[in-house]
């Protein structure tokens, strides 16, 4: 915690003419007086702003940009991102920080850019105030999550991404998260009754999204696994067309734990999971584009299962549409993202060996957020297509 204060007195024979003429004419009209005053201002009453603006040299013309105000946060845990010019005030900006946030306990400094060379996406990161403690509890989207911030991706200026995407899933549907984290877009979803399979090749987010099922009570609904991707695409969609399972949906209101001999209320219907996916989340945007040729004739190799039998149980058939691909992705910024759906799509279409066009009535490629000054994070959505799918090879 810093000090500062800071005592401004007016002098008992105050000299008028250091006044403003307003206060000047207001004196001498007898409207009001004037009389001595000490005024005491501690370090309380100054924002973080005013501060980092008393100390913090003004920028010049090389250095245009404004005092860092930006920082995320996951818990306890602010996490700045600091330009080299900060660099020596780096601590008492940390300090400052902390001390005018009272959910901040610990302040640290991003060392390198999330995931440049690593495929956890984690990152390099120095404590600049308050304890080494990363072990960090939020909530999202109603729904609580532990985990130890140095060692598993997070990333809460995705939280509206993650509800637009659990937004579009129904009761009763069911998903497949192939880089899930710890889970928020699976358990959410799992809240909202949705069958998830959710998948992490980092051990240490399979370990957290293990806990926030049971914290969240979602384990008759989410189902974890640790494996890459690629194979996760195949495996748990042969796995799901496998398999019968059904889970009971009791009604809201359960009755009072402290009555024991209160019997469970009888489920009010079954929720029956279905064999088919209808959503892919694939948020990795780095890389995710180029796991697309795991779907390249997804249903054409399914051990023990023909493809015509899958056929029949999507339309026409049958009321089930092929599932919906939502992946993630990066590419340059413009005021229209015109372009950038042209790239995108190309991109798709290439790992796919299939013409997705812009045109597309299923596609959407969604603005998800600016990651860097030349940077823009999408999310690219369409139906899988039938020839992809059923492809022979
Ligand atoms: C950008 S994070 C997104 C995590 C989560 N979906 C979220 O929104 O917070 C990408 C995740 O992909 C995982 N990952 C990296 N390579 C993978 C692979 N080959 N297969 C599966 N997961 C992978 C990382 O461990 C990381 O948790």
């Amino acid at each position: 915690m810093l000090s500062l204060s800071l005592s401004l007195s007016l002098n008992a024979q105050p000299d008028p003419s250091t006044w403003s003429p307003t206060l000047q004419a207001l004196e001498q009209s007898g409207t009001v007086g004037v009389i001595p005053f000490q005024l005491h201002l501690d370090y309380g009453f100054f924002t973080y702003l005013d501060i980092m603006n008393a100390i913090i040299p003004p920028p010049d013309s090389k250095h245009a940009d404004e005092i860092p105000t930006g920082y995320s946060q996951a818990g306890h845990v602010a996490h700045l991102n600091l330009r080299e010019r900060y660099w020596p005030y780096k601590h008492l900006i940390a300090t400052v920080l902390a001390d005018k946030n009272p959910t901040v306990r610990t302040v640290i400094n991003k060392l390198d850019s999330v995931g440049a060379d690593n495929a956890f996406r984690t990152f390099q990161y120095e404590v600049l105030a308050g304890p080494d403690d990363m072990n960090v509890t939020l909530h999202e989207q109603g729904c609580t999550f532990a985990f130890d911030f140095a060692k598993v991706y997070w990333n809460s200026r995705l939280h509206t991404e993650h509800e637009r995407l659990c937004n579009l899933f129904n009761e009763g549907d069911a998903i497949c998260d192939v880089m899930a984290g710890i889970g928020p877009f699976a358990v959410p979803a799992g809240k909202k009754k949705c069958f998830v399979y959710a998948n992490d090749l980092n051990p240490e987010s399979y370990n957290a999204l293990v806990g926030a099922v049971k914290t969240n009570k979602v384990g008759e609904y989410v189902r974890p696994f640790n494996m890459d991707g690629h194979q996760f695409i195949r495996t748990a969609t042969a796995e799901l067309l496998d398999t019968e399972y059904s889970a009971p949906v009791y009604p809201k209101k359960r009755p009072s734990r402290s009555d024991p001999n209160a019997a469970k209320p009888a489920p009010t219907k079954t929720l029956v999971q279905p064999r088919i996916f209808s959503h892919y989340i694939m948020n990795l945007p780095a890389s995710a584009i180029t796991f697309l040729p795991s779907f390249i004739g997804l249903y054409a190799n399914i051990p023990n299962t023909s493809s015509s039998d899958i056929r029949k149980l999507l339309a026409p058939h049958t009321s089930t549409p092929l599932p919906m691909i939502h992946v993630h992705c990066f590419s340059t910024k413009s005021d229209d993202n015109v372009a950038e759906t042209q790239e995108i799509c190309a991109e798709i279409s290439r790992q796919l060996d299939f013409e997705i066009t812009p045109e597309r009535e299923d596609l959407s490629v969604w603005d998800v957020r600016d990651v860097a000054p030349k940077k823009r994070m999408f999310c690219a959505s369409f139906r899988l297509p039938e020839e992809v799918a059923f492809r022979e090879g």
